[in-house]
């Protein structure tokens, strides 16, 4: 039996995350309870996408949004009809913020696709990874957009894409100190400054701190200072993300376990921030985030 568009409307709404976290880099990521929504009808005629918040003003309105592109993967992926689209965003995730905004996009127009259709079982969340992994290319980033918490993600030889939870401790509290917009970085960008090979000593240096950290965040506080040390990305992109590398290693030096969200240039504390140190901040045009750990993932209301 065919698939076919049988709803007459579908609403999602997707998680910021983070990734690398420190020592996972592009493996490690985590789910926040910090959201773009996102409401779609199929129509007859050509798309619209009305973008509220993040975003208003400079992402595409047409059938070039990255979110209306996913939807109509989703729908190809399993043989269902295109139409038209009226799209509704609302978004709060910043571009190029290092909080996974393009994930987030990708998984919630496959989201979207899955709640259009007649049997939304033949877009189950393991194809939802798969293929926004292979519209958006980050792995670390989808997995904990599409399954909630603390996830790792890998990829075969052949380029398959997984992913599996990581047990992580709810209540652990969390800062995201998003710079001014001014400072914003593609991850493109945040990318090309990486070198094609790391010395092997680096290497081994992040392999254990990559497990020692999957053990502070499954309920060992007193691991994260330790566990969030990195060798294979942070100090290449200190050229780039100056500003964000300077209050990273000042807030390391204070005793917080302090490290660049995804490629930056937010930056992630595992822990709430004294109040003098968040008013400097804040003073100086950073936004403090403090959201809970989301443990859903992607979710169609
Ligand atoms: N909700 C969205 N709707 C449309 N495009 C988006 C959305 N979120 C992200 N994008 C696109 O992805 C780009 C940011 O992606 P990227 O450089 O990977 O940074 P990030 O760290 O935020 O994922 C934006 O400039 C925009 O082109
Ligand atoms: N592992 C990637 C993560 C990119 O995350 P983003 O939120 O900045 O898109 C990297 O470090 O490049």
């Amino acid at each position: 039996m065919s698939v076919r568009l049988s709803q007459e409307r579908a609403a999602v709404r997707v998680p910021a995350t983070t990734a690398n976290m420190g020592p996972g880099f592009d493996s490690f990521g985590m789910a926040f309870r910090f959201y773009d929504e996102v409401t779609v009808r199929p129509v007859v005629g050509s798309t619209h996408v009305k973008v509220v918040g993040v975003g208003e003003g400079q992402v595409p309105t047409d059938d070039s949004n990255l979110v209306v592109r996913a939807l109509r993967a989703g729908l190809d992926a399993v043989g269902a009809p295109q139409a038209g689209f009226e799209m509704s965003c609302f978004n709060r995730i910043p571009h190029g913020g290092g909080m996974g905004s393009s994930a987030s996009a990708a998984v919630a127009g496959l989201m979207l696709a899955r709640g259009l259709i007649s049997e939304p079982e033949a877009l189950g969340d393991e194809l939802v990874f798969r293929l926004a992994t292979e519209f958006e290319g980050h792995p670390d980033n989808v997995a904990p957009a599409v399954f909630g918490g603390a996830t790792v993600a890998w990829t075969d030889m052949d380029g398959t894409p997984h992913a599996a939870p990581m047990p992580v401790d709810a209540s652990l509290p969390v800062s995201l100190l998003v710079p001014p917009e001014s400072t914003r970085l593609s991850t493109e960008e945040a990318r090309k400054v990486l070198p094609s090979a790391v010395p092997r000593a680096d290497a081994l240096f992040n392999t254990a701190r990559a497990a020692v950290l999957m053990l502070a965040l499954a309920g060992r506080p007193d691991l994260l200072m330790a566990g969030t040390e990195d060798r294979l990305h942070q100090q290449y992109r200190r050229r780039v993300l100056p500003d964000s590398m300077a209050v990273m290693d000042s807030l390391r030096d204070q005793g917080y376990p302090a490290v660049i969200s995804g490629a930056g240039p937010t930056v992630l504390v595992l822990a709430r921030l004294e109040q003098g140190t968040r008013l400097a901040l804040e003073r100086h045009g950073w936004s403090v985030l403090e959201p809970a750990i989301d443990l859903e993932g992607a979710y169609l209301s």
